[in-house]
C-alpha cells in the first residue's frame, strides 16, 4: 500500500459516508438506494384499478409537478460548495479525462444539468407529437435573454438521438423561474408530462436501451430498474411495429418494493400486455419457467437483458449537488461487490447470443471497468465486449480505462492484491487487469460519457455479448460466492443459489427460496387468477364475448382477474408469454408487483349485457378481435366527442350519426383510421392532414348522445394525434382547461351540466337533455356550425 503523500492533493475535509454498511447493501427491504430520486415512506396501500394494483397511499400520481418537473432539490444549489479536493485528486490520478479538458470538465460538473426530455409513446404516435410541437410551439420559442446577459437557446434536439424524438433544454430549473417565456415553457412541458407524451429524463440515462437493440420479439429483463425511465424504452421498442401484443416481453425488477409502484405510474401510458413488475434483489433473481410447446416446463432465458445497477452516482453531481460533500472513493469500493453479483446473475440469466448493457451514472472505474473486468476474467471464453462506436454515431464517447488505481478513504494507494490484507473492504476483483489479460479483453469498447462533451451528466456503459453457456465450473463457483457473501455478511443473501441445474450450466435460485421470503411480509399482492380456470365465472366471460361478439381468434385464456371468487370488478389481458411465467412461477414465491392490461371494468349499469365495459388503456388489444360494437368516425367527429364528452348523436356526420344509431345502448369502441383525413389543414390549405396512426377510444352509446370514456389526459393526447394542435394554458394560471381539456370559460353549459350527473343516470338516460332540433355540425372551415365547433375552430385557428 502507497501513503497518501504520493498523490496530488492532500485535503481532509470531513466528508459524510452516505453508503450503508455492507451488511445492509445486500438486504433490498434497508437498502436505500444511491440514486434514488425519492423513497415512498407508508407501507399503507390503496388500490389502483387502472394499472391493476395497489398503489402506496401517499403515492403521488399523474401531475407533472409531483412525478418530477417541478420538484426543486432539496439543498439549493448555493448553500453548496462545489469542490472536493478529494475528488479532483482521485480522478485526476484515474485520467479519465485528458489533462488539457480537467478545466472544462470540473467547470461543467459545477455547472447545473440543462433540461432533458423525451417523447414517448410507440414510434407512429411520438412522431406525430413531435411535428406538432415543433410546428405548433417550439418553432415561436426565441432565445431569452436575462437582465444580466446571460441567454437561453430555445430548445433543440438531442443531436445523436434517432428522429429528433429527445430534446435539451440549456435551462436548468432555476433558470426556468427567472424568464415570463421560460416559465410558460415550463408549463407546456408540465402539462406535457401529464398528458404522457414526453417523459423528463438526462440524456445519458437514453442510451443504455439503444444499445441493447431490441426488437419487438424479444424476452428482455430490466434488473434494477425504478423509478423506469429506461423500462418505458425499452417497452417501447418491443411495441415499435405497432403491435399491441408482440412476442416477446420485458420484465421490470426493482429490490424496493416501493420503488416498483413508481415503475407502475412510469409505464402506465405504454399499457402494455407484455409488461411485468416483479420485485426481487437483482444479484438473486429467481430462475424464471416456461411451458414449452410441448408442454414441458423448460428455463426461461432473456434475449436482453439491461443492467442499470445502484451506484454511487457521482456522474449526477450537477444534479445531485449533495454528492460534492459526501464523496469519497468508498463509496466505490462498497458497491463493486454487489454490482458484480448483479452483473453475473444477469448473465446467467442471459440466452446464449444475448446481449446485457452494463451501466452506471457513476465515473468510477471502480464502479465500471473493474466489474466488467472481472466478469470477463471469470467467464473467460463465455463473455466478449461488444464494440460499438458504429451505434449511435453522434455521441461522443472516451473509452473505457485500461488502468485505474484504488485509494482509500484516507487517499491510500493499493498498488497491487497483496496490499487486500491491509484493508478488507479492497478485493483482488477490484484491480486493473494485467498485460496478457488487457489483450483479450478489450475494455477499450467500454463507454465513458463526460460531462463537458455534451453538456450531459456523466455515465458509464458497456455492452457484453454471451457467447457460450457460463461453465458449469464458474457456476459452482458463483453459488460458494454467493454462500460466502452470505456467511460473511449478517444477511443470508444468495444462500439458497444452487448450482444443480437439470442443464448442468446455470445456477438456478428459485423465488420460494427462504432468503427470497425475507421480504415477504413487505409483499402482499392480490393473487392473478385466469378466468377460465374458475368455471364459476363463465358467465362473466361469456357475456363478455357475446356483448362485443369476440369472434373464435380472441385469446379469452388470457383474461384475469385480481382475486379468487368474490365480485370481480375488472378484467385484464396478458400476452401468452407473460401468462406463462404467471403460471409456472407464482405459485413458486415469483412477486410480481403488476402485470396485465386492463380491458373490462364493472359497470354500474342494470341491463343486461351491459356488465362490463371495455376500458380505454386496453382498447389496442381487444378491438382487432371485437365483431360488433365498433363505430368508424371521422377525426373531426372524434374530436368532437373528445371536447364536448356527451354530444349529441345527431350532432355528428352522417355516417358516424347512422352508424351510432344501429347501435343498442352500451359501450362501443369508436375508431379512426390512419390515413383518414385528420382536422389539421394542409399546408395549400385544400385538404385535411391524413391521419398519422389509427385513433381508437371508448364510447358509451347513450340513448341520444355519446359519452366519451377516456381519460382526462388521454383525451388531450388523442385531440393531438387527430390534428388539433397543443393549447397551452397561462403560466399565470389564468386560463386553466378543465378535465375534459376544454377551457374553463368556453365549456358550453348543457356540456357542463351533463358532466356534472353521475354515470349511471347519463347511461340510462343517455345524458339527453331534452332537445328535439337536429344538431348537425358543419365541417371544419364552414361558417355556420353549432357553438362548440365554433370554439374548437377558434381555438385551433381554422
Ligand atoms: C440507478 S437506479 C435504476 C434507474 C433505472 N434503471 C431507470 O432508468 O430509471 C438503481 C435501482 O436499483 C435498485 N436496487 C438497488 N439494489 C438492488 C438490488 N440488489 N436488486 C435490484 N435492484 C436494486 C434501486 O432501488 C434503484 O431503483
Amino acid at each position: 500500500m502507497l501513503p497518501r503523500a504520493c498523490l496530488l492533493s492532500h485535503c481532509h475535509r470531513a466528508a459524510s459516508c452516505y453508503i450503508k454498511p455492507p451488511s445492509l447493501l445486500l438486504l433490498p427491504s434497508l437498502w436505500t438506494p444511491l440514486r434514488s430520486i425519492r423513497s415512498e415512506t407508508s407501507t399503507q396501500e390503496h388500490k389502483d384499478s387502472s394499472t391493476n394494483n395497489r398503489m402506496p397511499r401517499n403515492f403521488k400520481k399523474g401531475k407533472g409537478r409531483k412525478a418530477g418537473w417541478d420538484r426543486r432539490p432539496k439543498t439549493d444549489y448555493k448553500d453548496v460548495q462545489k469542490d472536493n479536493d478529494r475528488f479532483e485528486t482521485y480522478y485526476r490520478v484515474q485520467k479519465i479525462v485528458p489533462d488539457e479538458e480537467w478545466s472544462d470538465f470540473m467547470t461543467a460538473l459545477r455547472s447545473p444539468l440543462p433540461t432533458t426530455f423525451r417523447i414517448t409513446g410507440t414510434r407512429e404516435s411520438a412522431v406525430e407529437v413531435r411535428r406538432q410541437f415543433e410546428d405548433h410551439y417550439f418553432s415561436h420559442l426565441n432565445t431569452v435573454t436575462f437582465s444580466n446577459g446571460e441567454s437561453v437557446e430555445p430548445p433543440k434536439p438531442i443531436r445523436w438521438y434517432p428522429e429528433r424524438l429527445a430534446w435539451h433544454l440549456q435551462a436548468p430549473r432555476q433558470f426556468i423561474r427567472k424568464s415570463k417565456e421560460l416559465k410558460k415553457f415550463h408549463t407546456f412541458l408540465v402539462q406535457q408530462n401529464e398528458q404522457g407524451n414526453i417523459s423528463r429524463q438526462e440524456a445519458v440515462s437514453m442510451i443504455p436501451p439503444f444499445l441493447l437493440d431490441v426488437k419487438p420479439h424479444h424476452k428482455v429483463l430490466d434488473m434494477c430498474a425504478a423509478p423506469g425511465s429506461k423500462t418505458a424504452q425499452l417497452i417501447e421498442m418491443i411495441h415499435a411495429e405497432g403491435n399491441s401484443m408482440p412476442e416477446g416481453l420485458v420484465v421490470a425488477n426493482d429490490a424496493d418494493n416501493k420503488r416498483c409502484y413508481m415503475l407502475v405510474h412510469q409505464t402506465k401510458r405504454l399499457q402494455s400486455p407484455c409488461f411485468m413488475i416483479t420485485n426481487h434483489d437483482a444479484s438473486i433473481f429467481p430462475s424464471l419457467y416456461t411451458t414449452a410447446a410441448d408442454g414441458t416446463k423448460q428455463r426461461l432465458y432473456f434475449d436482453r437483458v439491461l443492467a442499470d445497477v445502484p451506484c454511487s452516482g457521482d456522474g449526477t453531481l450537477r444534479k445531485n449537488v449533495t454528492i460534492w460533500r459526501s464523496w469519497n472513493p468508498m463509496n466505490a469500493i462498497g458497491l463493486h461487490p454487489l454490482q458484480s453479483r448483479i452483473l453475473e446473475r444477469g448473465l446467467q440469466l442471459l440466452a446464449v447470443d444475448g446481449l446485457i448493457v452494463y451501466s452506471t451514472c457513476s465515473l468510477n472505474p471502480i464502479e465500471n471497468e473493474a466489474v466488467v473486468a472481472h466478469m470477463l476474467r471469470k467467464h473467460k471464453g463465455s463473455v466478449e465486449l461488444v464494440d460499438v462506436s458504429s451505434q449511435l454515431p453522434r455521441l461522443r464517447r472516451s473509452p473505457g480505462l485500461k488502468t485505474w488505481t484504488i485509494m482509500d478513504r484516507s487517499q491510500n494507494v493499493y498498488a497491487s492484491p497483496e496490499d487486500c490484507k491491509d484493508n478488507s473492504k479492497i478485493h483482488t476483483t477490484m484491480f486493473p487487469p494485467s498485460k496478457d489479460e488487457l489483450e483479450w479483453m478489450r475494455l477499450e469498447r467500454c463507454c465513458r460519457l463526460l460531462p463537458h462533451h455534451q453538456d450531459t451528466g456523466g455515465f458509464f456503459v458497456a455492452v457484453l455479448r454471451k457467447t457460450a453457456p457460463l461453465s458449469q465450473r464458474e457456476s459452482k463457483d458463483i453459488a460458494q460466492s454467493a454462500e460466502a457473501a452470505s456467511t460473511t455478511t449478517t444477511t443470508a443473501n444468495a444462500s439458497a443459489a444452487d448450482a444443480g441445474d437439470a442443464d448442468g450450466d446455470e445456477t438456478v435460485i428459485r423465488p420460494s427460496d427462504p432468503v427470497q421470503r425475507s421480504g415477504q411480509r413487505l409483499f402482499n399482492e392480490d393473487p392473478y387468477v385466469f378466468l377460465v380456470d374458475e368455471p364459476e365465472k363463465k358467465n362473466i366471460l361469456d357475456g363478455i364475448l357475446d356483448f362485443y361478439g369476440f369472434g373464435p381468434n380472441f385469446p379469452k385464456e388470457l383474461m384475469l382477474t385480481r382475486s379468487h371468487g368474490g365480485k370481480k370488478r375488472n378484467v385484464y389481458i396478458v400476452s401468452p408469454l407473460i401468462k406463462s411465467i404467471v403460471a409456472n412461477n407464482i405459485d413458486d414465491g415469483l412477486r410480481v408487483t403488476n402485470t396485465g392490461v386492463r380491458v373490462f371494468t364493472r359497470s354500474d349499469s342494470k341491463q343486461e349485457g351491459l356488465v362490463f365495459r371495455m376500458c380505454q388503456e386496453g382498447i389496442d388489444v381487444t378491438m382487432p378481435f371485437m365483431q360488433k360494437r365498433v363505430v368508424h368516425a371521422t377525426a373531426e367527429d372524434v374530436l368532437a366527442i373528445l371536447h364536448e364528452d356527451t354530444p349529441f348523436i345527431d350532432t355528428l356526420s352522417s355516417a358516424t350519426e347512422k352508424a351510432f344509431n344501429e347501435l343498442s345502448e352500451g359501450a362501443c369502441a369508436i375508431v379512426v383510421e390512419k390515413g383518414s383525413p385528420s382536422v389539421e389543414k394542409t399546408e395549400d390549405g385544400r385538404g385535411f392532414r391524413p391521419l398519422p396512426c389509427t385513433v381508437r377510444m371508448v364510447g358509451w352509446r347513450g340513448r341520444k348522445t355519446i359519452r366519451c370514456l377516456v381519460g382526462k389526459h388521454e383525451r388531450l393526447h388523442y385531440k393531438l394525434l387527430v390534428g388539433a394542435p397543443p393549447v397551452l394554458a397561462e403560466a399565470d394560471g389564468k386560463k386553466r382547461y378543465d378535465n375534459k381539456g376544454s377551457s374553463s370559460s368556453s365549456s358550453s353549459s348543457s356540456s357542463a351540466k351533463r358532466a356534472a350527473e353521475p354515470e349511471q343516470q347519463q347511461q340510462e338516460t343517455g345524458g339527453d337533455d331534452g332537445e328535439e332540433q337536429p344538431r348537425k355540425r358543419a365541417r371544419a372551415g364552414d361558417d355556420e356550425g353549432p357553438s362548440v365547433w365554433t370554439t374548437i375552430k377558434s381555438w385551433f385557428g381554422f
